[in-house]
């Protein structure tokens, strides 16, 4: 008896793995019909083609690639470099991938000098649109516990032996004289002067810090402090303005001549060749730009998450100045503030104000290095009265460990006053603390810190760079920002609770 072979079986087999036996499509067909040579020997020379092409690009790039990244640590020859934007995109990136090592420490080229001045979260918070709000810009720059550097030139190595600058060297930008306050205040006594900072000893009583503390707590509105990354849309801009002009194009328009070249040997040269090239760019251009929105995208979120990191305290604004804590707060600072030479103003110094922010950092939390103001402010702030001009923090417990504030670029030794009066426990609470490098100030119950993150016409001072270290033992703070114009509701307090309660 026969036994039936799987015919179909074999079929398939001769079909699929015999190229010789493949028929052919209609469409292949007509255009074999039209080639001068055969369809293989095209393809092949096409590969060929398509072979030199991409060796040369990888054999160019690099010549455009390293320079970029070494000019990219020199501000002058970023900004007079020849180099095309592909090159200043790659050098960033270098710089961008690793944003916390010291590597990329002073890195101010390309597009890191626009990010450097772009992490300006906006407000960012669900549960109250007053909660605290990390506007500010975080660095990408490592502050190492002996020293640090803002030289626009710096790199790891000279971060590291940085320590012999004076702060004042190390301005990158032109920063004027500070807004005038009432510098007779009761217990003030400066740790450091251009830029000056200033600790103001019991600022206010046990009742007002307490206060203060079991209202933001009572509250329940206590949530992660929020970091937003404001200026996404300037830096999506730029990023976008960069690939479009750089990486988009190349690739549109390597590819459209490989894809001419194809089309010439299959129809001839000529004006025609010209045409499908520019076609093809186009066409290629419409497909990859796309792309290119879709990467960036991904990495605004990747900086984004990065960011989110790098605040780890819990938070919230307190706004009723009924309660004897925040009223105390907001009274005292504005007797600080209010200079009336100093201004034609009629406003009351509070309407310059953000409500005031309790921040609780519990064991290990902390806030990485970061500036108070904004170099976009005019824009980025404008709904919060622009520039903040003036930081005043109160410490609302004492903290034995950890915790202090770090002024990452002001040396210790360079401050104003070494010699501040002893607390009576260890006598270095609320000066510099001479055993690091850094303007260190311990946190003290009841005592304030007030320093200027811009000059009076809203400069931005990279020389106030700062820090919360992070907590051992539990640290709390109330915090006003003080802002170039008023700051209206929701930001800023309300009319009505100032006119009833200051
Ligand atoms: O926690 C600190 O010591 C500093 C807080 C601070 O810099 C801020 O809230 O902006
Ligand atoms: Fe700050």
């Amino acid at each position: 008896m026969n036994i039936p072979t799987n015919d179909n079986e074999e079929t398939t087999k001769r079909r699929y793995l015999s190229p010789i036996r493949r028929p052919r499509t209609t469409t292949s067909l007509r255009l074999a019909s039209r080639r001068r040579s055969s369809p293989i020997i095209s393809r092949r020379r096409c590969r060929r083609r398509y072979h030199v092409v991409m060796t040369t690009t990888m054999m160019i790039l690099p010549l455009f690639v390293v320079p970029s990244i070494r000019v990219a640590y020199d501000d002058e020859s970023v900004v007079a470099s020849p180099l095309p934007p592909p090159s200043y995109l790659a050098a960033d990136a270098f710089s961008t991938i690793l944003p916390y090592s010291s590597s990329t420490a002073g890195y101010r080229g390309g597009v890191g000098a626009i990010l450097d001045s772009a992490f300006v979260p906006r407000r960012g918070h669900r549960s109250s649109p007053r909660d605290d709000v990390y506007r500010r810009k975080i660095t990408t720059t490592t502050s190492s516990s002996s020293s640090s550097s803002s030289s626009s030139s710096s790199s790891s190595s000279t971060l590291a032996e940085s320590t012999t600058i004076a702060a004042s060297d190390e301005r990158s930008t032109v920063v004027g004289r500070r807004m005038i306050i009432n510098e007779s205040y009761p217990g003030m006594r400066q740790l450091h002067s251009d830029p000056d900072v200033y600790v103001i000893e019991n600022f206010l009583d046990d009742g007002a810090c307490d206060g203060m503390m079991n209202d933001a707590i009572g509250g329940g509105a206590l949530s992660r402090s929020p970091v937003a990354y404001a200026g996404w849309t300037s830096d999506f801009r730029d990023l976008l303005g960069l690939a479009a002009s750089g990486p988009v194009s190349w690739i549109s328009l390597l590819a459209a001549w490989y894809e001419a070249n194809g089309d010439s040997i299959d129809g001839g040269g000529g004006s025609s060749s010209v045409t499908s090239l520019v076609v093809h760019a186009l066409r290629n251009y419409a497909m990859t730009f796309p792309f290119a929105v879709v990467a960036i995208m991904g990495y605004i979120r990747f900086r984004t998450n990065v960011l989110a990191g790098l605040r780890t305290s819990t938070s919230t604004t307190l706004d009723d100045l009924s309660r004897y804590g925040a009223r105390e707060f907001v009274v005292r600072a504005s007797e600080l503030f209010d200079v009336p030479s100093s201004s034609t103003s009629t406003m009351i110094p509070a309407s310059y104000f953000e409500a005031p922010t309790i921040i609780r950092y519990e064991t290990g939390q902390s806030l990485a290095p970061h500036y108070d103001a904004n170099r976009s402010a005019n824009v980025e702030d404008a709904n919060r009265g622009g520039q903040t001009l003036s930081t005043l923090i109160v410490y609302l417990n004492d903290v034995s460990d950890g915790g202090t504030t770090r002024f990452t670029k002001l040396r210790a030794a360079a401050a104003a006053t070494t010699t501040g009066d002893d607390d009576g426990n260890d006598g270095i609470r609320n000066r510099a603390n001479e055993s690091g490098s850094c303007l260190e100030v311990i946190p003290k119950k009841g005592d304030a810190l007030l320093f200027f993150p811009a000059d009076a016409d809203g400069n931005f001072d990279d020389r106030t760079e700062h820090e919360g270290r992070p907590a051992v033992d539990e640290k709390w703070i109330a915090r006003i920002w003080r802002h170039a114009d008023r700051v209206p509701p929701p930001f800023g307090l309300s009319d009505a609770s100032m006119r009833d309660h200051l």
